[in-house]
């Protein structure tokens, strides 16, 4: 029997995304979305090369607020917020796990993931934020590396920091865009199992950009977008 679904974090009505072509067309990148999107849910979001995943979860992540239409965040209109109000609501709030890890090169292990605790300020002293990086480490089981630079470490490893600096902050959202689209297969399959174990261990919503159709089978719930446009495709709360 499904979970009774009752927690929206993020709630998204007739949202519209346009860019400007260089030949100066209107290219309608996000066409009418509307979803819900609540704690301790799974998320894909599928689709061809160009329909529109990445701008969408663009506006998802906070990182872009050019769009037409509505997004309520914990019931609080996206648009009513100042730019500072926007950045700290996503520095508290929101992780991200990129394909290409976006660890910082010259900073050691533990450096990149006290670096969106620096952020955030949840004001951790020195000794609160050395023990929550031990803490993070060890759940993705890289104790052993907290010096080294992201450049010894392999690529599943270098996920494995960008998890743990994703998830420092204690975040209630992590966004993940082709997360396992720069590893081998098995090497895929263990960064997806640990992180729908932290997730579940942690109560967050869990929202994939994946061509990986193994992937998105496991989430909940599945979007395709095709030019723009986003339909559940699978819902199985
Ligand atoms: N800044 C931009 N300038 C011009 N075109 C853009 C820009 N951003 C996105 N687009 C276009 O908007 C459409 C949607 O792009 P988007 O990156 O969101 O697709 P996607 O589904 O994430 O693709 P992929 O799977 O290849 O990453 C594409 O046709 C893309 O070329």
């Amino acid at each position: 029997m499904g979970k009774i679904i009752n927690e929206n974090i993020i709630q998204i009505k007739d949202l519209s995304a346009t860019v400007k072509l260089n030949n100066g067309d209107t290219l309608v990148t996000v066409n009418n979305a509307n979803m819900e999107l609540k704690r301790g849910y799974s998320y894909a979001v599928t689709g061809k090369s160009g329909s529109g995943k990445t701008s969408l979860i663009s506006i998802i992540g906070l990182l872009n607020r050019s769009y037409k239409g509505e997004y309520c965040y914990n019931g609080t209109s996206v648009s009513s917020l100042t730019d500072r109000q926007l950045s700290m609501l996503r520095a508290n709030n929101i992780g991200f796990v990129f394909q290409n890890y976006s660890l910082i090169k010259h900073l050691r292990v533990w450096e990149n993931i006290e670096l969106p605790l620096l952020y955030a300020k949840k004001f951790l002293d020195k000794r609160q934020r050395k023990e929550m990086i031990q803490s993070l480490l060890k759940s993705v089981g890289l104790e052993e590396k907290e010096n080294d630079y992201p450049s010894k470490l392999s690529g599943g490893e270098q996920q494995r920091v960008a998890i743990a600096r994703a998830l420092a902050t204690s975040p209630e959202v992590i966004l993940c865009d082709e997360p396992t689209g720069a590893l081998d297969k098995k090497t895929g399959q263990q960064i997806i199992e640990l992180l729908f174990q932290l997730v579940h261990e942690r109560d967050i919503m869990l929202l994939f950009v994946t061509h990986d159709s193994d992937v998105a089978n496991i989430c909940n719930i599945i979007y395709e977008m095709d030019e723009g446009r986003i339909q559940c495709v699978k819902y199985d709360p």
